[in-house]
């Protein structure tokens, strides 16, 4: 078959305290994640964010240890796949490319390089895509690809998503009855889904399917775990002053305190590993919220990790998809070709020279007043929670 590789792709996270700024900063200055009509303000504009926001995000990470699990469990569910695949007859190196730390993406293929991988897998460890996520991973790959000709010599294939594997819904439905099962009333229960949000533009106006594939996600995962329990989706970890997918957990989970809930069962589905969403902001922040809302039994189930229903599940769809036909980075970057998702569209403002000028003047004040209010402390963005 030739050598074989699968590269794993993630976010990557801070692993001490020193590591939370630079990281901060590498996640704003991509476009996938702030869209500016002036690509020449993405980078200052990520400088003054991270530098503002480091000291809470700091903070946060120390509730949790100091930094992000997700390099180890991440290289855990590496070793596991290996393991699974090469029992199943395929031997595979396994690669780890995070998008914002380390192992950065451009090591991992610069190691498949050295190593002379023939036939690549590319598999996200995003359930569902999202432009913010996998789509900026595939498109950071895409660029790598064509920038060189020994990349292109390999013969590769992209999974975009794999949420409707149904691994992946029964691994989750039997994390969930074993929280279920714990309860005294296991069915008067809320089954409460929490996906990390994305803000509304990117649905309405990029065409991210991000929402589409979380909702039909809730739905399988119910349908596995066929219990009659009452369930709610919601959106987390909301950043900045754009309106995000609702309803917002925090909002949901004071409507059903007041609908006389006491026990939630949380399920985050956005991700498969624990990382800091789930350690601080459910297991500390919501819980908080819960609690002083009158929901007293707060329970949450785990994410997947190394589960092994779920790691076999990802060795079959590794197997597969070296059988099946390939699916190129620019097939699976613009998952609506009805709607531009990339290039990131210049602004419309930009159609003649003086308003170009204009827009060079606007930009260049609203950078001056973005400084100020990074050196004093107090402006718009402070109000609204950006900065
Ligand atoms: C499917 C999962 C995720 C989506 C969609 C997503 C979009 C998204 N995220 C931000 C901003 C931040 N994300 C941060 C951390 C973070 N994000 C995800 C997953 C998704 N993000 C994970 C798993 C993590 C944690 C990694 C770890 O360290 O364990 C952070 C940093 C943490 C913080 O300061 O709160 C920011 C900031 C945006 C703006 C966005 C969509 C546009
Ligand atoms: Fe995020
Ligand atoms: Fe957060």
């Amino acid at each position: 078959m030739g050598r074989v590789g699968v590269l794993l792709l993630n976010l990557g996270g801070p692993e001490q305290p020193d590591d939370v700024r630079p990281f901060l900063f590498n996640l704003f200055a991509d476009p996938e994640i702030i869209r500016l009509p002036f690509p020449w303000l993405q980078r200052p504009l990520a400088w003054l964010i991270s530098s503002s926001r480091a000291k809470q995000s700091q903070a946060n990470y120390q509730q949790i240890g100091g930094g992000s699990p997700l390099r180890r469990i991440t290289e855990e569910q590496a070793d596991a796949l290996k393991q699974v695949l090469a029992d199943k007859g395929t031997e595979a190196n396994i690669y780890i490319g995070m998008r914002y730390w380390y192992p950065f993406t451009e090591e991992a293929v610069a190691q498949i390089k050295r190593d002379g991988v023939e036939k690549l897998v590319v598999l996200p460890l995003y359930p569902q895509f999202s432009i913010s996520t996998s789509g900026s991973s595939f498109r950071l790959l895409e660029r790598l690809w064509l920038e060189d000709p020994a990349l292109q010599r390999i013969v590769y294939t992209a999974i975009p998503s794999w949420y409707e594997r149904p691994g992946y819904s029964e691994a989750m439905a039997e994390l969930i009855v074993q929280e279920l099962d714990k309860l005294e009333n296991p069915d008067q229960a809320h089954i409460f889904f929490s996906a990390h949000g994305v803000p509304v533009s990117y649905v309405e106006e990029a065409g991210d399917p991000y929402q589409r594939e979380i909702e039909h996600c809730t739905e399988l995962i119910m349908r596995s775990l066929n219990r009659s329990n009452p369930h709610t989706l919601a959106y987390q970890s909301r950043v900045g002053p754009v309106e995000w997918l609702q309803p917002y957990t925090e909002d949901a989970i004071e409507q059903l305190a007041q609908q006389g809930v006491k026990d939630l069962v949380v399920v985050p589905i956005s991700f498969v590993s624990e990382h800091i969403e789930t350690l601080q902001e459910i297991d500390i922040e919501y819980r908080e919220i819960a609690e002083e809302a009158g929901i007293h039994g707060f329970h949450r189930v785990p994410a997947l990790n190394t589960h092994p229903r779920f790691i076999a599940d990802m060795a079959d769809m590794v197997t597969e998809a070296l059988e099946a036909p390939r699916q190129l980075f620019s097939d699976v970057v613009q998952p609506d070709k009805k709607v531009k998702i990339y290039p990131q569209e210049r602004s419309a403002w930009g159609l003649t020279p003086v308003a170009e000028v204009w827009n060079g003047r606007l930009a260049m004040v609203g950078f001056l007043a973005l400084l100020l209010e990074l050196v004093s402390g107090r402006g718009p963005l402070h109000f609204v929670g950006i900065l």
